[in-house]
């Protein structure tokens, strides 16, 4: 047996969701640039789910689907109300709601293909409210009701700040779920298919995605953008700082890749989503900074900026609290979580890969009393 550690280049399963071919990035076979410049995230939903663009109607009624889907059971704002939410981080809050869920379906472990979607749209719907009324509720404010004629992105920005959002801000959120929505076979994604490929149900496939996605080498890399570019504070020391970790061999966050080589072609639409609203927040030095450290670090170790990177200084000049990017990186790639959970079902396989044993052998037991 050969060990690849990380799985690296390891073709697990074959997917028709999205694809990553020379430092190209499809959903479906349509281009992230094409989807990106011309899509509402509720498209790319629909697309995922159904393999196909919808038509006006389809997508008219999905989106209506999808309103009708957000309120939330109270007892899970209430027992998130019942938390410290001052220490509580908001992902490990999403991964336990979105387990209660769970309990509050009696469908939860029905096993056919339009239970399962139910289940999907439902998800879908119900972590943008969660994320969002955690939000409001550590902040000693109460949850706000989504509007039914504002879009996903609209809703979203709305049920968090109480104000419906401008123009700029909903293109902006709209193309960064858009840009989030699926990845091929990421961490968080393996996982979920993982735990479903056991016929295990779909609102455990997407509690141990969370769990998957929460971790600093994957999405939770964009909070610790933000928190390093934060404590660098000033351009002027970006150049020293990436040094000093250097030296530390402690890794950038938001920089590097798996399976990019070249870079992310997710990072360049964030990047000048950054450029935009940095200028219009009068804080450019974040953008600034970050094409510094970007270049420098690009020069010096040859690797690329992730979707992580830019994601930090868009949110941030959206005004969003530093550890609700992660759960906002939830919020949209749920969607590919369900396609990717909803194909596993459609023609599955445990997935069991194998350990190449290194501990010791022949040892023999020793009774308690002897060791
Ligand atoms: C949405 C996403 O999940 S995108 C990724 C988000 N994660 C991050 O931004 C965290 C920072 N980046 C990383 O840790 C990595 O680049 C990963 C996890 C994304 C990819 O990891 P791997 O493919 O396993 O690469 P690995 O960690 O083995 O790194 C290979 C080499 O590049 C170096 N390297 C990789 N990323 C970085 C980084 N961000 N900063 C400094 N050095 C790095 C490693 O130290 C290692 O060097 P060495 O060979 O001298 O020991
Ligand atoms: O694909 C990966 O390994 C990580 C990533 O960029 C993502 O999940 O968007």
């Amino acid at each position: 047996m050969s060990n690849t550690k990380g799985l690296e280049n390891i073709v697990a399963t074959e997917s028709s969701i999205s694809s990553i071919i020379d430092d190209q990035l499809t959903y479906v076979g349509f281009e992230i640039d094409d989807l990106a410049e011309n899509s509402s995230f509720e498209e790319v939903i629909f697309l995922l789910w159904n393999k196909k663009l919808p038509t006006k109607d389809e997508l008219d009624d999905f989106k209506n689907g999808l309103a009708d889907q957000m309120a939330v059971p109270q007892g899970i704002i209430d027992h998130l109300k019942s938390y410290d939410l001052s220490t509580v981080h908001p992902m490990a809050a999403l991964r336990t709601a979105v387990s209660m869920l769970g309990l509050y379906d009696e469908e939860a472990d029905e096993m056919n293909e339009e239970a399962n979607r139910r289940k999907a749209l439902s998800l879908q719907a119900k972590i943008a409210t969660i994320v969002t009324a955690f939000g409001r509720i550590r902040n000693g404010k109460d949850p706000v009701q989504p509007k039914k004629e504002l879009g996903f992105a609209a809703n979203f920005l709305y049920m968090l700040n109480g104000e419906e959002p401008k123009d700029v801000e909903i293109e902006a959120f709209n193309k960064a779920l858009v840009l989030h929505a699926d990845h091929e076979l990421n961490a968080s994604t393996f996982t979920a298919r993982v735990c479903v490929a056991t016929l295990s149900d779909v609102y455990s496939g997407v509690t141990a995605a969370i769990g998957a996605l929460k971790g600093p080498l994957h999405g939770g890399a964009n909070e610790r953008v933000m928190a390093m570019l934060s404590e660098i504070g000033d351009e002027d020391k970006a150049i020293d700082y990436i040094n000093d970790k250097f030296e530390k061999k402690e890794k950038i966050m938001g920089m590097g890749h798996r399976v990019y080589q070249n870079g992310d072609p997710r990072a360049k639409h964030l990047r000048e989503m950054s450029r935009q609203l940095t200028e219009i927040t009068g804080e450019s030095k974040w953008y600034n900074m970050s094409v510094k450290i970007e270049d420098y670090i690009k020069e010096h170790k040859g690797l690329p900026a992730n979707v992580d990177f830019y994601s930090a200084s868009v949110y941030h000049s959206l005004g969003i609290d530093h550890d609700l990017f992660t759960p906002i990186f939830a919020t949209s790639r749920v969607s590919g979580w369900l396609a990717h959970i909803l194909e596993q079902y459609a023609d599955n396989r445990l997935i069991r890969p194998r350990a190449e044993y290194v501990g010791p052998n022949k040892q023999k037991y020793v009774p308690m009393d002897q060791r």
